[in-house]
């Protein structure tokens, strides 16, 4: 039967980039999906905001939604210093395990881990099984539809706490309005906007930071 496109982005990778180089392995990707096949990676123009994030928080503790092929995983932990950390959820298996090789070729497993299964299903249980007090960093990649709920989930288990940064890819397209509407209307965020481009197309998306203020 035929490969699937995660199969193909892991192969691009293992026939690319260098074992134990994080940037060689996003440079891979982003090459096999700009000029091969397109998949849902943030990319490289809104992975630099990304990273611009991520070297402006300089996060402990990273929780990162929907891993798929760990693209978005290696562009974070690449620029974690020793002893941070980022958790990242994917309940499709064959992505996760996908994922475990990418993240592995990039030598960056120590400062990874992937839990498979439902972010719903472990957000309440990351303090209790992972000792996490509060995520300095959230990163929102997974259905569109889950942000406003995870985050308000979030908020329950009392892991976003002052200071806390929320940052959402595809706030655009394909869009989350209900979660844009209440980070953006809700005096508990600071929210700002970050204009860009849907990954390797010329279509407008954007990543939306929104900082916790705190109760
Ligand atoms: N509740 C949950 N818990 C754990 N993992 C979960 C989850 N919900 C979804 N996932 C996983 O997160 C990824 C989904 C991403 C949806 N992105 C998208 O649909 C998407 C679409 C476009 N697009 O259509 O242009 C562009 C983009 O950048 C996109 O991120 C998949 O790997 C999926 O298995
Ligand atoms: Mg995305």
């Amino acid at each position: 039967t035929r490969t699937s496109r995660p199969q193909r982005i892991l192969k691009a990778v293992q026939t690319k980039a260098t074992v134990g180089d994080p940037q060689s392995v996003i440079t891979a990707i982003d090459h096999f999906c700009r000029h091969r096949e397109w998949a849902m990676n943030v990319g490289d123009e809104k992975g630099s905001i990304l990273d611009s994030v991520v070297n402006e928080v300089s996060p402990v503790t990273v929780l990162e939604l929907g891993t798929y092929c760990g693209y978005s995983t290696v562009r974070i932990a690449r620029l974690l210093p020793p002893g941070a950390c980022v958790i990242t959820l994917e309940f499709n298996p064959d992505y996760a395990a996908i994922a475990r090789q990418v993240i592995k070729w990039s030598g960056l497993e120590d400062k990874v881990q992937l839990v498979e299964g439902a972010s719903g299903d472990w957000i309440p249980w990351m303090k209790e099984h992972f000792g996490v007090q509060a995520f300095d960093l959230v990163f929102l990649d997974h259905w569109k539809e889950r942000y406003l709920p995870d985050t308000k989930l979030l908020e329950e288990c009392g892991l976003i706490q002052k200071g806390t940064v929320l940052l959402a890819d595809n706030v655009i397209c394909p869009g989350t309005p209900d979660y844009l509407e209440y980070v953006r209307n809700s005096p508990h965020y600071n929210s700002q906007y970050y204009r860009s481009h849907l990954e390797y197309t010329k279509a407008e998306d954007g990543l939306e930071k929104s900082v916790f203020l705190g109760y």
